[in-house]
């Protein structure tokens, strides 16, 4: 008996592309010269009225090694989320070849690891290898770059047999069938037949102008606890145990689950140790509710409603939620509750955000929420004044609400500051790490001309400086030049912690102020012996920022120059690139800077 190969990821994809003509036209690359890892489709059919020869042009990146989807983890789709940004200036949208086994996992940890996404990103995959003669991953990645390439669809979505999903509502159901995937709770944001079909009441608006963040720092201590009838308190107890952090506990019908003392006594210790509980349902079809008492029994131990989340989104959320930075655990818990991403159908208004009502600015965020979406003009406007009420307040729930409602936390309020200045003059170091984090501008002008870091340096705001020198923030030569007065008033007032923060700040201590005395020279006048002592030491001494709650490696990227302005986006590359370290193929569609291909 012969026995069949097993089947193993496969290498060497864009050389198969090539051989194949209806993914790629090889007479149309010659006649255009495209360059040699350029790969283009063959005319859409029907062609765009519009533009009748537009083409989807698409360079292909094959990650290495590559898995089975079973061996993927948060830390491979980190990566994929990095390539995507890396890249993301360059591109019109993004395909990502991924095993079907763990890709609306994939998908739901991409969709909330890519904040403000602007662009399309599809995961797609096959059943049967493409090289096999009857296959379904050559329809699957053709339409997934007709997609990518002609619409906007700003949402990680996953295409498979002719339908486009959102990613976090996608699930896998059949192992063998080409309609692998289904989403219970939302229809196919787009179909492919004789028409392409967008459903565009479905797809999520992209809200103000926020650049992309990826959130890299996604907490790996989450699980999944499946209930069974008659599971032991002892085995929930040892599943719950540290360094766990987060669980979705899979439950029966709407939400229910055993209502034994002993079994409710180890969530509710678990819950009170800080652990998030979300309640999923394993059925397919339908959400959590409180309408038996086996399901209220499982809340009144702690647990949190994943209302009609799939148990994959559930899992990616906890991650995102926990590896969030500066949030109380009641911030979470709101957050777990709220829909984010499109990942739950979202709750009656007065269910949203109980503890946000707690504070004025709270109630404000809260009713934000709440508005329909016919209101986004009314909310866009009122966004930047409360982010930077939230910042001056250290509100970093609110900010978090904010941000996920889509508001661009780099914008202006009326004043003209951003969200970075009244968090600067506020002193509110987390709320400053959280902004610097998501790359913002370190040396914006408010309408005065006031950058943060004067601000910060004004309200003595010590470890708030020293957050902003560290991100490249400094002192314009006006201010530099106009220091020495300033200086001279402090050493006057022997002020030593306004004269360490202007130090602190890069100011030269030496700088004369306007009648050509220095601080010195005014501290020994007036016989100050701290403020001479305090000057002779600074003067001249290195500054040693403090350390920086920021990921190195992201940050080195994402901060700007000390001259202000963000770093320049990675030069196109023309180039097929192996990824060392990778984990699959992913496929973008060539930039409309190059190739106008939006066809509405
Ligand atoms: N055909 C497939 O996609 C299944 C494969 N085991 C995977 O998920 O990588």
């Amino acid at each position: 008996m012969t026995h069949l190969p097993v089947l193993v990821p496969g290498r060497g994809l864009a050389a198969v592309l090539r051989t194949l003509p209806m993914l790629h036209d090889e007479g149309h690359a010659r006649t255009c010269e495209l360059p040699e890892d350029t790969l283009v489709l063959p005319p859409a059919s029907p062609a765009c009225p519009a533009c009748p020869d537009q083409r989807v042009m698409y360079t292909v990146l094959e990650c290495q090694p590559l898995f089975d989807s079973s061996d993927m983890t948060i830390t491979e789709w980190v990566q994929i989320a990095q390539i995507i940004e890396r890249h993301y200036g360059q591109y019109h949208g993004f395909v990502v070849i991924h095993g079907t086994d763990t890709m609306a996992f994939a998908a739901s940890v991409l969709s909330f690891m890519l904040e403000n996404l602007q662009k399309t990103v599809i995961l797609t995959g096959a059943q049967v290898p493409i090289h096999a003669l009857w296959n379904d991953g050559r329809e699957n990645l053709l339409g997934a770059l007709l997609l990518a390439g002609q619409y906007v669809i700003p949402e990680v979505c996953l295409f498979f047999q002719n339908q486009l999903f959102r990613g976090n509502r996608a699930t896998k159901v059949d192992t063998r069938r080409f309609a692998a995937f289904c989403s219970p709770h939302l229809p196919p944001l787009a179909t492919v037949g004789a028409d392409v079909t967008i459903n565009r009441e479905l797809v999520r608006r992209v809200r103000g102008q926020g650049r992309l963040v990826v959130h890299s720092s996604m907490e790996r201590d989450v699980a999944l606890l499946r209930l069974y009838p008659g599971i032991p308190a002892s085995l929930v107890r040892v599943f719950l145990q540290p360094p766990l952090k987060g669980v979705v506990m899979e439950t029966f019908g709407s939400g229910n689950g055993p209502t034994k003392p002993d079994l409710l006594q180890e969530l509710r210790a678990a819950a009170e140790r800080g652990l998030l509980i979300v309640n999923c349902t394993h059925c397919l079809q339908g959400a959590v509710t409180s309408d038996y008492g086996a399901g209220t029994a499982l809340a009144g131990a702690g647990t949190i409603s994943g209302s009609d989340m799939t148990s994959e989104a559930a899992l990616a959320k906890l991650s995102y939620v926990l590896g969030l930075p500066g949030l109380s655990l009641d911030g979470r818990k709101e957050l777990l509750a709220r829909d984010l991403r499109g990942e739950m159908t979202p709750p009656a208004v007065d269910e949203l955000r109980p503890s946000l009502r707690s504070s004025t600015l709270g109630r404000g965020v809260a009713q934000l929420l709440g508005l329909s979406q016919e209101a986004d003009d009314v909310r866009d406007a009122l966004a930047p004044s409360l982010a930077c009420a939230a910042a001056h307040a250290g509100d970093l729930e609110a900010l978090q609400a904010l941000a996920e409602l889509g508001s661009d936390l780099s914008r202006e309020d009326f004043g003209g500051q951003t969200p970075l200045h009244s968090a600067a003059r506020g002193g509110q170091a987390g709320v400053v790490t959280m902004l610097l984090q998501r790359g913002l501008g370190v040396n914006a002008r408010d309408k005065d001309g006031l950058s943060p870091l004067l601000l910060a340096v004004r309200g003595r705001h010590q470890g708030v400086i020293g957050l902003l020198r560290a991100a490249g923030a400094c002192l314009s030569p006006q201010e530099l030049e106009d220091s020495g007065t300033e200086l001279c008033r402090l050493a006057s007032r022997a002020d030593c912690e306004g004269l360490r923060a202007w130090w602190q700040a890069g100011a030269d201590l030496k700088q004369p102020g306007y009648d050509g005395r220095s601080a010195l020279h005014v501290a020994e006048a007036a016989g100050n012996l701290e403020v001479v002592a305090l000057l002779q030491s600074l003067q001249g001494r290195p500054i040693v920022h403090p350390a920086v709650a920021l990921e190195a490696p992201a940050m080195a990227k994402k901060l700007p120059e000390p001259g202000g302005g963000l770093p320049a986006l990675p030069r196109p590359t023309r180039t097929s690139t192996h990824w060392a370290g990778g984990l699959c193929s992913l496929l973008a569609p060539w930039p409309r800077s190059l190739q106008p291909l939006i066809c509405w």
